[in-house]
């Protein structure tokens, strides 16, 4: 019996479930979500769960870890203190093992490119930050969100707008909305790199007159070079908008995030051995986070 298992009870009708003739399983795809695996002696198999197509045939089961970046030493520190050493042969190679886990094949990528491979199928698993899960999964229902809340990687993806000028007063999302300034002609400005989180929370929040431009980073600067009004961008001490006189306002947060395991549910539920694994690292993970006492479903 998992860990997790009562945790799935309350909320199985979010969940699917299989049976296997020597395991069951269920996923829920719930905003806290978490595989639940349990032994069975049942033969039959029941599959309530949008499963198109096959995968790729390949033995091995595919993690994705990210290659550079902010994400990628805190990814390795965590399977080392879960005791799932990467070893790689040289920092150019972009496959590695964990000889913990002899199916698996560790491939280093950068983040949003994880999630494009675990869409494709060309991933299984993959660890990255839910920001980017959110942004380049687009709510692929193939997604799953095996663990949210790896304890890393914290940051939020939030509306900024000037302290000074037009906005001198403008401290809501309600009050930005509700500016006369923002019409058809003249919409309201938004520097992002989001543009699939972006216009979807703009949309959400009823915010008509709006459009957005991208940028691969130093967004902060948009607004004082004149090229958007707002910025929508990740945040975490805040120091690089308080620098660009910038500021956060209420209302405006489209996401917190932090680091997350993320399974391609095809691959879970068609790929030999990858719920075996998958719920192997989610243990480690967990028994690493409890020891920690950042385990959010003990005593559940
Ligand atoms: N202050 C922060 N700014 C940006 N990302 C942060 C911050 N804090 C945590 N993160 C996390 O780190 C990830 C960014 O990692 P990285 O720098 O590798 O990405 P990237 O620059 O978007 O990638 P790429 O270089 O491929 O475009 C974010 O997606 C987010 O989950
Ligand atoms: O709240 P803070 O702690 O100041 O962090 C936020 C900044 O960090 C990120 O930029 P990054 O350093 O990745 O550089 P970039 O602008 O080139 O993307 C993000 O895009 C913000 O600019």
């Amino acid at each position: 019996m998992s860990l997790l298992q009562p945790y799935f009870q309350q909320c199985a009708s979010a969940a699917f479930s299989i049976s296997f003739p020597s395991h069951s399983f269920y996923v829920s795809v719930s905003k806290r979500t978490f595989i639940s695996y349990c032994s069975s002696q049942s033969q039959t198999a029941l599959v309530d769960s949008p499963v198109d197509s096959k995968i790729a045939e390949r033995d091995e089961i595919r993690l994705g870890l990210p290659s550079k970046g902010r994400m990628a030493a805190d990814t390795l520190d965590l399977l080392k203190d879960c005791q799932l050493s990467v070893k790689q042969v040289n920092p150019r190679q972009y496959v590695a093992q964990i000889p913990q886990l002899s199916n698996l094949e560790v491939w280093f990528q950068r983040p949003k490119d994880i999630v494009r491979k675990l869409l494709s199928g060309d991933l299984d698993l993959g660890i990255v930050g839910l920001d980017t899960v959110s942004e380049y999964g687009q709510g692929n229902e193939d997604l799953i969100i095996v663990h949210d809340a790896l304890d890393y990687g914290d940051c939020r993806l939030s509306l900024a707008i000037p302290k000074y000028g037009i906005f001198e007063n403008i401290n809501s999302l309600r009050e930005l909305a509700e500016m006369p300034q923002w019409t058809v002609e003249k919409p309201l400005r938004v520097a992002t790199g989001f543009i699939y989180l972006g216009p979807k929370f703009m949309k959400e929040h009823g915010l008509k007159h709006v459009i957005f431009s991208t940028a691969d980073g130093a967004l902060e600067a948009a607004p004082a070079m004149g090229i958007a009004d707002a910025i929508l961008d990740l945040v975490s001490s805040g120091t690089t908008l308080r620098e660009n006189n910038l500021k956060e306002i209420e209302g405006g947060v489209v996401l917190e995030s932090q680091a997350v395991l993320v399974a391609s549910r095809k691959a879970l539920i068609q790929r030999k051995g990858a719920l075996d694994t998958t719920h192997e690292i989610l243990e480690r993970f967990e028994a690493h986070l409890r020891a920690l006492g950042n385990c959010k479903y003990e005593g559940r």
